[in-house]
């Protein structure tokens, strides 16, 4: 049996080493070292397979066979969805679900003191360490999602009718928080580029005390907004917050795991960040990081005392719920920390590759980018009323037509029958997806009458 089950595991593995090369690989095409890789992981995987079914005949086997038809699944295609690209896994992370699926398999060497981030076989307690140093704070929890990081602070540090400022783009999952903790969103509005400023920030402070006579209790600010994908001055931002006393919470789910990160230098309070949308983990994970200072109030451990069994879980953190991830959401996170440790350090040529793109769709005669441009950041704002909007005025598919001709080149993540102010991302595309793509928009402008101004410079 046990064999049966390490030959299973082998198989899968071995899927996902194959998958991984076509993920690579299309669809700009299989070179012919790819092609044979894959050839050479096929025969790997049937031989496993053969040798499994002799020995069990069970469907289950018939089932693992069936997922030999790998060209169906998601490697066919580039995928410019906005908000999966930075969280898709990597080969080790896949690897590492698939080994740590079960809800509590983490749990089978955990000693006194009985908590997940003491754990040390598998090293999660030393993953914490190096999750705290990778943003550079103190202390860091692992959390499901980014949003519980938010709540975790609030329901510390927000009372009932407590003002809490956040930023005009924030997240709906910050409003939640305050909500939840019983405090009031106060939003700080934004300039014309759309970005949030230290000075209105210091502004809107000004206006809810004169307003409610009190301090905010919290500020909570993303460094780069899911609306325009734009990058805020959030160390000019936690400076004025300070000046105030108010806690800053530095809100990196869209730089923690894509680009350098460091808190301290920041003046966070706390960083938050989330797993599966930039740290190429499953959901929901992410992390929440803080400082000596704040780690007893925030990770503070639970006083409660059964009144009838006289029962303490003393080393429980109240706003953890106790442990967190348990399976494959933090093994996976775990997995692919050396890659999202090192692929930190080529921010520069992600956003290169954002600015290659946005510029081959700028040259389509009627398109814009609402977002700051140059690119900072690789999720954009983009908006094609006056070039793709404008041919699906008279198409027979109206909206759809752009999706189609993008789906027909191996393309997809845009908002099918989206044609006017929509967002894509560009993180992980290789140069070679990233050509591809830009022409793919480009070849289809032209295919619909579009001006398509020729390309300067060189990349
Ligand atoms: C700016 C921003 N903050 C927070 C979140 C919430 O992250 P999570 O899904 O990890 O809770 C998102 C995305 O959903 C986001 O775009």
């Amino acid at each position: 049996m046990k064999e049966q089950v390490q030959k299973t595991f082998e198989a899968l593995f071995a899927l996902e080493d194959i998958r991984e090369v076509l993920r690579e690989a299309l669809p700009t095409g299989l070179d012919p070292d790819e092609e044979q890789a894959v050839r050479e992981g096929v025969a790997r995987v049937r031989a496993i397979l053969d040798d499994l079914e002799a020995g069990t005949g069970t469907p289950a086997v018939t089932k693992i066979a069936g997922t030999l038809d790998i060209r169906n699944r998601e490697e066919a295609y580039i995928n410019i969805q906005p908000i999966q690209a930075a969280g898709r896994l990597t080969l080790e992370a896949r690897k590492a679900l698939i080994a740590y699926g079960d809800g509590y398999s983490t749990c089978d060497a955990c000693r006194k003191p009985f908590r997940l981030d003491k754990i040390t076989k598998p090293s999660i307690a030393a993953f914490h360490e190096d999750l705290a140093k990778f943003v550079n704070m103190d202390v860091a929890r692992v959390v499901p999602g980014a949003r519980r990081g938010f709540q975790a602070v609030a329901s510390t540090l927000v009372s009932k009718g407590d003002p809490v400022i956040v930023s005009a783009l924030a997240h709906y999952t910050e409003f939640l928080a305050v909500e939840e903790a019983g405090g009031v969103v106060k939003e700080v509005p934004i300039s014309k580029e759309n970005l949030v400023t230290p000075d209105a920030v210091a502004e809107k402070i000004e206006e809810v005390i004169r307003e409610t006579g009190k301090n905010p209790a919290l500020a909570m600010f993303d460094h780069v907004d899911y609306q325009f994908g734009n990058l805020h001055d959030v160390a000019g931002i936690a400076k004025v917050v300070h000046q105030y006393d108010i806690p800053f919470l530095y809100n990196g789910a869209y730089t923690v795991g894509v680009m350098p990160v460091d808190g301290k230098a920041i003046g966070a309070d706390f960083v938050v960040g989330s797993g599966h949308k930039s740290m190429a983990s499953v959901a929901p994970s992410g992390v929440l990081a803080t400082t000596d200072e704040w780690a007893p109030k925030v990770l503070r451990t639970t006083a409660m005392v059964g009144d009838v069994t006289n029962r303490k879980f003393g080393i429980k953190e109240v706003e953890m719920l106790g442990c967190t991830l348990m399976g494959g959401t933090l093994l996976s996170m775990m997995a692919s920390f050396p890659a999202v440790k090192e692929r930190v350090n080529h921010w520069d040529e992600e956003v290169k590759k954002s600015n290659y793109f946005i510029d081959a769709l700028l040259a389509i005669e009627g398109s814009k980018v609402l977002s700051e441009y140059p690119r900072k950041h690789t999720l954009t704002k983009v908006d094609t009323t006056g070039s793709f909007d404008a041919v699906a005025a008279t198409h027979k598919r109206r909206g759809f037509f752009l999706s189609d001709e993008l789906s027909k080149r191996g393309i997809v993540g845009e908002f099918a029958g989206a044609t006017r102010t929509w967002k894509l991302n560009t993180f992980g595309l290789s140069w070679k997806k990233i050509r591809y793509l830009a022409e793919a928009f480009q070849e289809i402008a032209t295919k619909y009458n579009l001006n398509v101004k020729p390309r300067t410079g060189s990349a």
